[in-house]
């Protein structure tokens, strides 16, 4: 379903040029479970957001279902991406002033769609995640475990065919990491294409597929 083909990236500040992702050659089939792992700045963030159309490579090129989307102007790109891809991060990213079903309904505001709709889809999705009691609450009134279910709730309203992970359990305690990768796991058996970045070795074993990114190559 996404294709790299020989994707490299540099990264250049003024004084330093960081060569964060060398000719990386990756098929993420519909409907996996990739896990990607390895040491720390060796490019997993990196490979992810060009996966997510987050980013351009610097060489090689990108198919999503194949379509040639490095060669999209960044309106087309941002438009299949918002279509394509749900994103959770490791610290939630929500946004403390809303409340949790407004955090969630968020994605849905670049779509063409009636308030009411909004509101019948986010209520889903926080029900989906088991939070469907929790919609009036604010971030800080739930725990990181919530806080990180609310994050999944914001990124599966959409309805996206592949939902994007970079450490989601980084920042929770292990019974609430393995809540998350639960969810996750269900969304998977769903039938939602799953990639996500991990440094925990049983999670990973809980995947279809590990791939180990090393220097900014891909090890066997
Ligand atoms: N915006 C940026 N500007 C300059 N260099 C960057 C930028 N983003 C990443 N890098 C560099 O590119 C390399 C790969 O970074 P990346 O964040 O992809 O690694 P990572 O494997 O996700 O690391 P971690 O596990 O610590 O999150 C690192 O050397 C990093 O310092």
């Amino acid at each position: 379903m996404i294709k790299l083909n020989k994707v490299s990236k540099t990264y250049r500040t003024d004084k330093v040029e960081t060569l964060a992702l060398k000719d990386v050659d990756l098929h993420v089939q519909k409907g996996e479970f990739l896990a990607m792992m390895g040491p720390s700045g060796c490019g997993k963030s990196t490979l992810l957001n060009l996966i997510g159309l987050l980013d351009r490579p610097g060489q090689g090129s990108i198919e999503v279902e194949g379509l040639p989307v490095t060669r999209y102007k960044d309106s087309q790109v941002a438009r299949l991406r918002n279509q394509t891809f749900g994103f959770i991060f490791q610290s939630f990213h929500l946004i403390p002033d809303l409340r949790v079903i407004d955090n969630v309904e968020l994605p849905l505001l670049y779509r063409s769609m009636s308030a009411g709709e909004r509101r019948r889809l986010a209520r889903e999705a926080l029900e989906k995640v088991g939070l469907g009691a929790r919609m009036d609450h604010y971030p800080n009134q739930l725990s990181g475990g919530q806080q990180q279910r609310v994050a999944i709730a914001r990124a599966i309203v959409g309805r996206p065919q592949v939902l994007l992970a970079d450490e989601p359990t980084g920042n929770l305690d292990s019974k609430m990491g393995e809540e998350v990768m639960d969810i996750l796991l269900r969304l998977n058996a769903e039938g939602t294409t799953v990639v996500m970045v991990t440094h925990d070795e049983r999670e990973a074993r809980r995947t279809n597929r590990i791939v180990r990114v090393f220097d900014g190559q891909l090890v066997a």
